[in-house]
């Protein structure tokens, strides 16, 4: 497919956390992966592709690891103070867009700063499958295990249905106007938000999942940095 028949983008990268479950000596995104921290790995996901308005990275207020990147200076990128979650992280990163000009209608890709591994064939098949869809959506990947539901003493309640269970990944896709409005609604109703979809969805919408690689993995725990680690090496 000819990327420049895809459909013009912003570009959300929330990175302000402190990836507590990784245990590490520093928030994960500045954790090295074949040579280069994650963050820049992700950030390189969008920032070559032709069709992306601009990319805003949401950061913490004492961040000391960004001056130090390379990209800190890359014009394409606008960085802006993170929040106490995710979401709120998110919303700031929105208020830029509308500093920047973003329009209601605009498509927005939220991306996860610790998901290093989105191949460029997801992103534009993200973009291909809801450039004209109503609400919008997100990668995803269908249930692949055996699913247990757990009782408060750790023993299994029952196993659940998978054929109807998807683990959402990112980016997720929504146009600016609906996914600002939904967020800061929700943040105002003190929803629990943990994903960009889930606001739209506490709105009254459907988003749609487009089924994505499984190996576009959140690092969130050491194992899922050595799994990569092992399979970048092993691509070089
Ligand atoms: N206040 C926050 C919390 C998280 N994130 C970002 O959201 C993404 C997904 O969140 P998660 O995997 O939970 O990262 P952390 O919150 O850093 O991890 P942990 O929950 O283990 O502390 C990460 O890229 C993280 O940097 C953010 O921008 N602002
Ligand atoms: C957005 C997300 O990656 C979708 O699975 C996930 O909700 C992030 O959750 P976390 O607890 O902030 O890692």
């Amino acid at each position: 497919m000819s990327t420049l028949s895809l459909p013009e983008f912003w570009a959300v990268i929330p990175a302000a956390g402190v990836g507590s479950r990784m245990r590490a000596d520093r928030p994960k995104q500045y954790l090295e992966l074949s040579g280069r921290t994650i963050l820049e790995h992700t950030l390189d996901c969008f920032l070559d592709h032709p069709r992306l308005k601009r990319l805003v990275v949401s950061l913490a207020v004492d961040d000391p690891f960004w001056p130090t990147l390379a990209c800190a200076g890359d014009i394409r990128i606008e960085r802006v103070d993170g929040g106490r979650e995710r979401a709120d992280s998110v919303l700031n990163a929105l208020l830029r867009l509308e500093e920047l000009g973003a329009q209601s209608h605009d498509w927005v890709l939220v991306h996860d700063a610790a998901r290093p591994n989105l191949s460029s064939f997801d992103l534009d098949r993200l973009l291909s499958e809801l450039a004209n869809d109503p609400v919008g959506g997100l990668l995803a990947v269908p249930a692949k295990d055996t699913l247990k539901r757990a009782r408060a003493d750790g023993r299994v309640a029952e196993t659940v249905d998978r054929s109807v269970i998807w683990q959402a990944y990112t980016p997720q896709m929504f146009r600016f106007g609906a996914l600002y409005r939904a967020l800061a609604d929700a943040l105002v109703a003190d929803v629990a938000i943990t994903d960009e979809a889930s606001a739209l969805e506490w709105a009254g919408q459907a988003p749609r999942l487009i089924e994505g690689r499984a190996d576009n993995l959140k690092v969130t725990r050491p194992e899922d940095l050595d799994w990569l680690r092992q399979r970048w090496s092993a691509k070089r």
